[in-house]
C-alpha cells in the first residue's frame, strides 16, 4: 500500500479513425501523445485530517467534504469472485452523490467531481487520512484529447495505489517492452476503474480513450458487444506519421456530442446505420494500411492513408459533429495542399488533425501554421505513442522539491493566472526529469 505524497499521470490520445462509431461496437485506432496530465496526491494536515480536498485548478474548482459527511452507507459491496469493477455505474450510489454535490452546479466541474467521488467511495475507506487530490494537466480540456480519460486513469491508479489494490510498477528488464505479468494485472483494473470514472464524465463511452491513456502506444479497440468482450490490439511497429494537430479552442463536451449522435441514429436509424458502418470499414482499411512492414509504406500507400482521413472527416460531418472552425482549419490546409483533415475526437469543435503529404515543403506548413494561429488556432507538436500510466514516488531526499512542485504546480497559484502547460511539463513532467515508472 503507497501513502501520500505521490504523484501519478497518464498521457491523452489522438484517434486517428473510428471516433463515435466506436460508441457503437465498431473498431476504432487511436494513440497516446506526449500531453498528459499529473495527479499529486498529499495528505492533509492534522486540523484538516476529517476532511478530502479536490484541487482541480484547470477547470477552477477547489472543495472538500467532510469524509463522514459522504455516502459510504450505500457503496455496492465488491463480489469476491472478481477484482474486476462492473461495467455499469451503480444507480443508488450515483443517486447518492447528487447531495454531496449539490453545491458543485458547472457541468465541466461537477462532472469532474463526480468522478472522483465514485472512486473514492468505492476504493478507499472512511478511516482512510485526509488527502487533498491536486490535478494539473499539459492537455487542452474538452478539446477531443482525451483529457477526461488522462484525468480518470490518475484519479483511478491514484486511489488503487492507496487502497492497495496495486502495487507500484515493477522495473521491467531493459527493453522497457518487456512483459511484466504484475504490472499488466494493476494496468487492466486502473483501466476498468477509469471506465467509470470516463462514464461519470460522459456517459456512455467506448471505452477507447481509457484504454490508451492506461496502456499507452497505439491500439485498434473495439467495444465489447453482445458480451463478448473488449478487443484491444497494440499496434506495435506504427509507422511514422507527419500530423499537425490543431485545436479550434472552440468548447464543446463529449457528453453532448456523443448524445447528439445517439439522437440521429435513434431519430434516422437506416440513414445513420450506414454511416456507422462506412466508418467501420474505413477504419478496417486503415488498420490494414497501417500495419504494413515499413518497405511497404510508398507513396501509394500514403495516399490511400490520407485518402481515408478525408473520407472519415465527410462521415463525421455527416454524423452532425463537425464545427465552422473545424471547417475552417480543413480548407486552410486544403488550401494550401498541405494534406488531408479530420476532426479527432468527439468533435464539435476541439481539435483537428493533418496527415501531411511526406513531399511538402517546411515554408508551407509554416504558412499554414501562421495562418491558423492567425485565427485564434493553437497549434501542437506532440509525438504518437510513448508511455501509458505511470507513477513517481518521493525518496526521502527529494522532500523538498516535492513541496515546491506543490506550491508552484498543484496549489491555488493557477487560478490567479500562474503556472503554464511548460513549467507542469519542465517541473515534473514524464521525460523531462527521472524516476517515473511505467505499469
Ligand atoms: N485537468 C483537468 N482537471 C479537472 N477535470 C478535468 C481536467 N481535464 C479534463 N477534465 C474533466 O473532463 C471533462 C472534459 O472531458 P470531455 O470528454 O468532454 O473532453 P476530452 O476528454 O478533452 O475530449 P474527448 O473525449 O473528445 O477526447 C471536463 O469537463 C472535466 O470534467
Ligand atoms: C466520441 C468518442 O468516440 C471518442 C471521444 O474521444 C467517444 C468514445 O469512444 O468514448
Ligand atoms: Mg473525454
Amino acid at each position: 500500500m503507497v501513502s501520500a505524497p505521490f504523484l501519478v499521470s497518464a498521457p491523452g490520445k489522438i484517434i486517428l479513425f473510428g471516433e463515435h462509431a466506436a460508441v457503437y461496437g465498431k473498431p476504432a485506432i487511436a494513440a497516446a501523445v506526449s500531453l498528459r496530465s499529473y495527479l499529486l496526491t498529499t495528505k492533509h494536515a492534522a486540523e484538516f485530517s476529517d476532511c478530502v480536498t479536490l484541487e482541480f485548478p484547470d477547470v477552477k474548482l477547489q472543495y472538500s467534504w467532510k469524509i463522514h459527511s459522504l455516502p459510504w452507507n450505500v457503496v455496492p459491496k465488491r463480489s469476491m469472485d472478481t477484482v474486476r469493477p462492473p461495467s455499469e455505474l451503480n444507480t443508488a450510489l450515483m443517486e447518492a452523490l447528487e447531495q454531496s454535490l449539490v453545491a458543485v452546479l458547472n457541468p465541466l466541474q461537477r462532472s469532474a467531481a463526480l468522478a472522483f467521488l465514485y472512486l473514492y467511495l468505492c476504493l478507499c475507506s472512511p478511516d482512510m487520512p485526509g488527502m487533498t487530490f491536486s490535478v494539473r494537466s499539459t492537455l487542452p480540456i474538452g478539446a477531443g484529447l482525451g483529457s477526461s480519460a488522462s484525468v480518470s486513469v490518475c484519479l483511478a491508479a491514484a486511489l488503487c495505489l492507496l487502497s492497495g489494490e496495486v502495487s507500484p510498477p515493477e522495473t521491467k528488464g531493459d527493453d522497457d517492452s518487456d512483459f511484466n505479468a504484475a504490472n499488466y494485472a494493476s494496468i487492466e483494473l486502473i483501466d476498468a476503474w477509469a471506465f467509470l470514472g470516463e462514464r461519470c464524465i460522459h456517459g456512455n463511452p467506448s471505452g477507447i480513450d481509457n484504454a490508451v491513456a492506461s496502456h499507452g502506444g497505439a491500439v485498434m479497440f473495439q467495444r465489447m458487444t453482445k458480451g463478448n468482450p473488449n478487443v484491444r490490439e497494440s499496434m506495435r511497429n506504427f509507422p511514422p506519421l507527419k500530423l499537425l494537430l490543431i485545436d479550434s479552442r472552440q468548447p464543446r463536451r463529449t457528453a453532448v456530442q456523443v448524445a447528439n449522435v445517439a439522437t440521429l441514429l435513434q431519430n434516422y436509424p437506416l440513414v445513420t446505420e450506414p454511416i456507422l458502418n462506412g466508418i467501420q470499414a474505413l477504419t478496417s482499411e486503415a488498420y490494414k494500411l497501417l500495419l504494413m512492414p515499413k518497405e511497404k509504406c510508398d507513396d501509394v500507400w500514403e495516399e490511400r492513408l490520407r485518402e481515408l482521413v478525408r473520407v472519415n472527416h465527410g462521415l463525421l460531418v455527416a454524423l452532425g459533429v463537425s464545427h465552422p472552425k473545424l471547417e475552417a482549419i480543413r480548407m486552410a490546409a486544403d488550401e494550401l495542399e498541405i494534406g488531408e483533415t479530420k476532426l479527432t475526437g468527439a468533435g464539435g469543435g476541439g481539435c483537428a488533425i493533418t496527415l501531411v503529404k511526406r513531399d511538402v515543403e517546411e515554408s508551407r506548413i509554416l504558412e499554414l501554421k501562421e495562418r491558423l494561429e492567425g485565427h485564434g488556432f493553437e497549434v501542437f507538436e506532440t509525438s504518437l505513442g510513448g508511455f501509458g500510466a505511470g507513477c513517481l514516488l518521493p525518496t526521502k531526499s527529494d522532500a523538498a522539491e516535492w513541496e515546491e512542485w506543490e506550491d508552484k504546480l498543484f496549489s491555488l497559484h493557477h487560478m490567479l493566472g500562474l503556472g503554464d502547460r511548460e513549467d507542469i511539463q519542465k517541473t515534473v513532467g514524464v521525460g523531462s526529469i527521472d524516476g517515473w515508472a511505467f505499469w
